[in-house]
């Protein structure tokens, strides 16, 4: 699959968030005042619940905000459709689920497969799903991280864009989940910047499993 992204302005993004957006705040740090140089702009934040500090991130920067609950609905599809309906009025060149907690289904993936990126705090396809830090933790991982990916219509079985490794220690027990999450979030909000800025900036290409950054300028 070729590179969506064609155009010279900034890519438009679509962040999709759950809770903290911390990683929703490193892009819009990161894009500052320079869209053009960083190669994108958020252009909306959507999420799936009220009340959560990622929106309120995005009010503080001016972004307009839309959430879509899925008891809102009458059935999960519904939720969906609502779901990729809203993304599409922003006209995204790029969607970022950042924290998002909800699984997408067929009529979101329709509208926005391959160029849907997801960011999971595990070496994918290690723990998967909603609890990666757990899960590692409880498998005896020695080294675990985050994985930066295209969304498929698995969970988290995506092609893979980027890695990041974080060591675990000895006092990293069940109950240090927090502080390991937060050490995985420190590498992570980097992961995320970097592989959005080359993915829009440069442009890419999908063949299969493997993700391949075009490279300008050489
Ligand atoms: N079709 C896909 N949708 C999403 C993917 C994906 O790979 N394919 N990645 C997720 C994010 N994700 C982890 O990276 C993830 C999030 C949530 C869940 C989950 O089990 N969610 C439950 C609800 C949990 C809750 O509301 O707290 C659910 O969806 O019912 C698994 C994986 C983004 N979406
Ligand atoms: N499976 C999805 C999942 O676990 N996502 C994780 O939620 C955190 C959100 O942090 P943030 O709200 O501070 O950006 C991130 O670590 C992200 O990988």
């Amino acid at each position: 699959m070729a590179s969506p992204l064609s155009s010279a302005a900034p890519a438009r993004l679509v962040v999709l968030v759950s809770g903290s957006g911390t990683n929703l705040q490193a892009l819009l740090d990161a894009i500052g005042d320079d869209p053009e140089g960083y190669g994108a702009q958020v252009v909306a934040v959507g999420a799936d619940r009220d009340g959560i500090a990622g929106l309120e991130r995005a009010e503080q920067a001016a972004i307009p905000t839309f959430v879509c609950r899925v008891r809102d609905h009458a059935s999960r599809a519904e939720w969906d459709a609502a779901l990729a309906a809203a993304t599409a009025a922003h006209r995204p060149d790029l969607v970022v689920s950042a924290g998002f907690m909800k699984i997408v289904g067929k009529e979101f993936l329709a509208g926005f497969g391959g160029r849907f990126i997801n960011t999971h705090p595990a070496l994918l396809p290690s723990f998967p799903g909603a609890h990666g830090v757990r899960d590692a933790l409880a498998y005896g991982v020695k080294v675990t991280g985050c994985t930066v990916h295209f969304v498929d219509d698995g969970v988290d079985t995506g092609p893979i864009i980027a890695q990041g490794v974080v060591e675990v220690t000895e006092e990293d027990t069940p109950e240090g989940e927090a502080a390991l999450h937060e050490r995985i979030k420190e590498v992570e909000r980097k992961l995320l910047v970097e592989a959005v800025g080359r993915l829009a900036r440069d442009g890419y290409r999908i063949e299969g499993r493997k993700v391949h950054l075009d490279h300008v300028g050489e």
